[in-house]
Formats: structure tokens, C-alpha cells, sequence
């Protein structure tokens, strides 16, 4: 699809940004509130699901009306509508690539036809679908037997990236619901994360699941390939494995060759992108952990989430709000992060999960016609739950000198009422407390009264007093929900997933390819023979140069002499002759 003019030429964005030079100053919240009490009506939207409603208050925001209809008249001009409706219908939107962007298919609970290349993906998926209930119901019935004849207790998925991070995110986020045998998961290539993993585990009742889009990741198959070491040290035939390995992959031949049976693959496609594949077969560790039913209300939750993208307009629709919002602060207040912070220790993995959805979409530098941008694109997405990050990073959102703008996420009713669901209502004040506090702030006034009723010198209140100010006007969005059941969550994952669609589409760029990770892939492939030649390495930078070969005197134990003979003879190699 084709790039359309350079952003910063629209009409559109012009406006902004001349409001934002001669007014944004002048956008002081508390002011903002105190002008209009319908401000929080007038900013929020609710959106009702099938397990409660979903409330998004943008209101603690640096907008008033006119920046608010700019920032839609942005999206509009920027033919996001268009976009969306393209990307749903199937069209090859990842044109870098040549592939449809459709996991909202796999998420299609009307069922109603998708046409890729004229043919309708539905099928496919239901069968998968299919296929994915008929084995994990045998898992968590017990009538699938390992290799001594017991049933499953534990699975470890092995992937990384998109492969990985879902599937992570979403069975921490659900331990509530789990029903089925406990999921583990290995990512790294670090030996350290198999091992540890596998020391806790009985090979007889361990199911592995080898998940890789492409089944070519170096990580995962070096993991995988160690993987079934393990587990063949144990049970030392090799017609072993069909009871103990599955693979969720696009790629059949790449399966066969590792040897897993073709009837224990889990088939995707090449229209779901790494990081929206928690959707597809990728998802079988969450299915597995918490039923297959619960595993579709999370596609239900996700598919409620799409409907209202599509049909909601921009101006109530919940992504494309907190898209321009974003787009307010990246490119007019030169914001370089925003926060998600959920007040909910099961969703404790939802901002390392978006730091891929987020960073590995929109993290590119050239728009879709080719040209480097000239404003800023993807910000750098992190987090961690509340109340933690009170009392580790808030100190720099609240008195920084980086504006951050946050998300704070939280469920009205908690899962653990713990005393009576004293620790909740805690929570929860915490939650509106910091809110409020980053909006309102602390003036010198009142820091100053505050320490002269406490008997504090003048001296000594001139000199504390500008420490202890909060300047305010810092903007958050609050996302309540009744209860993050699978319902719930699906939704939350789509509202982030469709905002960060929004952005790309307003930034220009392509927001589903990745090349961004390939050179050190190739790199890292040229440079392990090297790690174990004999040889003195010369070929790269002597920066490089110089690490490999420090790391080879120590790791074959050779003394520093050698390590500075390395150095030497490194330098003699790299000169021209
Ligand atoms: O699922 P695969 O093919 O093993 O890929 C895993 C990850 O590999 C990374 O290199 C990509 O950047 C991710 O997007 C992807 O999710």
C-alpha cells in the first residue's frame, strides 16, 4: 500500500502544532477541571462486555475540546478508517513482507467469510481451533499418557519473542482459571533457562511445546534440540517423543525434520504476525492451562474489542483515542516512553508483553513511500505493576524532568479478597491517589504552609521547601474494569494491539515487519565458529576484535599474556599489507 504525502506536510498536523506552540503552555488541568465539571463525562468512554463494562477515563489529559477534535481530525486525515478496514478485509497491509495482517481472524467469533488471495481463512481456523480442544482435553482429562503411561503435569513452551511473550503474559495474567497442568516456558538461549526449568521436572509427565512461527529461530531449536536430549537421557527411545512433543509452526517441512509427527503440528499462517500470535496454535500453552473454553472467551473478549474498533466513531472509539493521545505527546510535548501500569499482580507481564507489541511495530524510521521520517515514531513502552513502581521509578514521572505519560489499569473487584478485600480497597486508593497526584501536583504555597505549621525555621523552609514541590499537570489515562477474566483480558490485549495499529497508520510507517532484528542475527552467525576457531579473530572493528578474543584466553583458561598476544597479533592482521 502505497505512503501518502509527509505527515508533517497535513493540514492537519499543522494545526496541532500550532496550537501546541501558541497555547499548550496555557493547558493547565486543574484549571481544566475546575471549568468544566462535566470534563470526566466529556472524556471518558465505556465500553459494556460481557463480564462488565470497560471505562477509560482520558480526562487527566492535557487537552481541552480543540485539541481533542484536532487530534481526530489527525486520524481522519490520515485515513486510519481506511486503514483498519483494509487490514480487516485482508489486504496485504505488511507490503515489505507481502502478507495479510489478519489475526484479528483468528479472533473472528461471527465466523463470517475472510478472503485471503480469494480464500477464506475461516475454515483453517476452526479446524485448528478444532484440533487445539481435542488435545487439550485429552491433556487435562489424562487420556493422553506419557511414554510410562501417566498422564500430563507439565508443559514447557519453547519460543521466544511473539512465540513466547503471549503465551507468558496470558497464563500469569489467568493463574486464577487454571484447570489444567501448569505451563512453563523457555525462551533464552542461555542454558541457564532449561536447565533450571527442567531440574524441577518429571520427564514421564512433561509435555514440550516447540512453538516458532518459522521453526528456524536459532534459540528455540537449540532449546528444543536439548530439549529432547534431556528428555531421551530418560526415556531412551526415540518412538518416545511423539508422547512428549508437539510444534505450533508455520513451517510443516521444518517439523518433520526435527521429528515431530505431523499429527502433533499445530498449524498457523504466515498472515499472523510473531507478536499478535497469542491468538493462533501459539496460544496451546494458555489452552492447556486453563481449558480451551476460557482459551476462546479470550479470543471473545478480543473479537468484542475489534467490533467496537470497527464500528465506534473515532472520536468514541477507544484505540484511536489513546493512539492520538500518544501521537499528542510523542511528536508536540517530545515525550519519548509512556507507562502501562497495572494495579493487578496477575497482569504483571502485560508491559514486557506490549514492549514487543509496541517497540518491535512501530520502533522503524522509514515511512511507507521510503522516505526517513522527519518526527518521531515508536516511543520506548515500559512498565510494572502498582503499587511496586511507587516506590521504585514514580519519582521520575512525578518530579523528572521527561514528561511520561501513563496508563494506570486496574480491576474494580479483586480475585484474592484477602482480609476481607482490604488489600484491594489499598490498591485501589493508591491507584486514584497517584493519579490525582500527578494531575494536581503540590504547589510552593502549600509546601511551604505545610512546613512553616510544622514548625519548621524560614532558613531552613527556603531551603527544603523547592524539593518537596510537584509541579502537576502530568497526564494519565485510568482503565477500570470489573474483574480481568479471560473475557476481559482479550479485550485489553485488542485495545492495545489496535492503538498501536492506529499510531503506525498515522506515523506512516509499517508497523508488522521487523528487519530491525535481522544483522545481528546474521552477526551473531558469523561470529559463533570464531568463538571456537583457534585462531586470533581479525576481521571486525577492534572493539569486536578485541572482546572475542579477551573472552577466548579466558574461557580456554589462557593467561594474560596470551590475551595481550591476542590483542598484538589482531592488530598485525588487521593492517594492510
Ligand atoms: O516464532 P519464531 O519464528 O521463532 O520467531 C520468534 C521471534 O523472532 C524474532 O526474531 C522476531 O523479531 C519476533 O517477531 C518473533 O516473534
Amino acid at each position: 500500500m502505497a505512503g501518502r504525502e509527509f505527515l508533517t506536510q497535513d493540514p492537519a498536523w499543522k494545526s496541532l502544532k500550532s496550537f501546541y506552540d501558541s497555547n499548550a503552555k496555557s493547558l493547565k488541568m486543574l484549571q481544566l477541571f475546575k471549568e468544566d465539571p462535566r470534563r470526566f463525562e466529556k472524556f471518558s468512554v465505556s465500553l459494556d462486555g460481557k463480564d462488565g463494562a470497560l471505562l477509560v477515563d482520558f480526562s487527566k489529559n492535557l487537552i481541552n475540546d480543540e485539541v481533542f477534535q484536532l487530534l481526530i481530525n489527525l486520524l481522519k486525515s490520515a485515513q486510519v478508517e481506511k486503514m483498519r478496514d483494509a487490514m480487516f478485509a485482508g489486504e496485504k497491509i505488511n507490503f515489505t513482507e507481502d502478507r495479510a495482517v489478519l489475526h484479528t481472524a483468528l479472533r473472528n467469533r461471527a465466523n463470517t467469510p475472510i478472503y485471503v488471495e480469494g480464500k477464506d481463512v475461516m475454515p483453517d481456523v476452526n479446524a485448528v481451533l478444532k484440533h487445539m480442544r481435542e488435545f487439550t482435553d485429552k491433556v487435562r482429562n489424562g487420556s493422553w499418557l506419557g511414554y510410562t503411561g501417566k498422564p500430563i503435569t507439565d508443559c514447557v513452551n519453547i519460543g521466544i519473542g511473539g512465540s513466547d511473550l503471549g503465551p507468558v503474559m496470558v497464563t500469569e495474567a489467568l493463574k486464577k482459571y487454571q484447570c489444567g497442568p501448569t505451563s512453563h516456558f523457555v525462551s533464552n538461549v542461555d542454558g541457564t533457562h532449561l536447565a533450571e526449568t527442567v531440574k524441577k521436572l518429571n520427564p514421564e509427565t512433561t509435555l514440550f511445546i516447540i512453538a516458532s512461527k518459522t521453526f528456524t529461530t536459532q534459540e528455540t531449536i537449540t532449546n528444543a534440540l536439548s530439549a529432547k536430549q534431556w528428555f531421551l537421557q530418560y526415556a531412551k527411545d526415540e518412538a518416545a517423543v511423539s508422547k512428549h512433543f508437539v510444534a505450533l509452526s508455520t513451517n510443516g517441512p521444518k517439523v518433520k525434520e526435527f521429528g515431530i509427527d505431523e499429527a502433533n503440528m499445530f498449524e498457523f499462517w504466515d498472515w499472523v504476525g510473531g507478536r499478535y500470535s497469542l491468538w493462533s496454535a501459539i496460544g496451546l500453552s494458555i489452552a492447556l492451562m486453563i481449558g480451551m473454553d476460557n482459551f476462546e472467551q479470550l479470543l471473545e473478549g478480543a473479537h468484542h474489542l475489534d467490533k467496537h474498533f470497527l464500528e465506534a466513531p473515532v472520536e468514541k472509539n477507544i484505540p484511536m483515542i489513546l493512539a492520538a493521545l500518544g501521537i499528542w505527546y510523542s511528536n508536540f510535548y517530545g515525550a519519548q516512553s509512556y507507562t502501562i501500569l497495572p494495579y493487578d499482580q496477575y497482569l504483571h507481564r502485560f508491559p514486557a508483553y506490549f514492549q514487543q507489541g509496541d517497540m518491535e511495530s512501530n520502533g522503524k524510521y522509514i515511512t511507507r513511500s521510503g522516505q526517513r521520517v522527519d518526527y518521531s515514531t515508536g516511543p520506548v513502552a515500559w512498565g510494572e505493576p502498582g503499587t511496586n513502581g511507587q516506590h521504585a521509578f514514580y519519582q521520575l514521572i512525578h518530579q523528572g524532568t521527561n514528561l511520561i505519560p501513563c496508563d494506570f489499569l486496574i480491576p474494580v473487584e479483586t480475585q484474592n479478597p484477602v482480609q476481607n478485600g482490604l488489600h484491594h480497597q489499598i490498591l485501589l486508593s493508591n491507584f486514584l491517589a497517584q493519579t490525582e497526584a500527578l494531575m494536581r501536583g503540590k504547589t510552593l504555597e502549600e509546601v511551604e504552609k505545610e512546613l512553616r505549621d510544622s514548625g519548621m525555621s524560614e532558613s531552613q523552609i527556603k531551603l527544603i521547601a523547592p524539593h518537596k514541590v510537584f509541579e502537576g499537570n502530568r497526564p494519565s489515562n485510568s482503565i477500570v474494569f470489573q474483574k480481568l477474566t479471560p473475557f476481559t483480558l482479550g479485550t485489553l490485549i485488542a485495545m492495545y494491539e489496535m492503538k498501536i495499529f492506529v499510531q503506525g497508520i498515522v506515523w506512516d510507517i509499517n508497523s508488522f515487519d521487523q528487519w530491525g532484528v535481522e544483522l545481528g542475527k546474521v552477526l551473531a552467525k558469523a561470529i559463533l565458529p570464531e568463538l571456537t576457531s583457534p585462531n586470533v579473530i581479525a576481521s571486525h572493528d577492534s572493539s569486536t576484535n578485541g572482546l572475542i578474543n579477551y573472552i577466548k584466553t579466558l574461557r580456554y583458561g589462557l593467561t594474560h599474556r596470551n590475551h595481550d598476544y591476542f590483542c598484538n597479533q589482531a592488530q598485525c592482521l588487521a593492517q594492510p599489507s
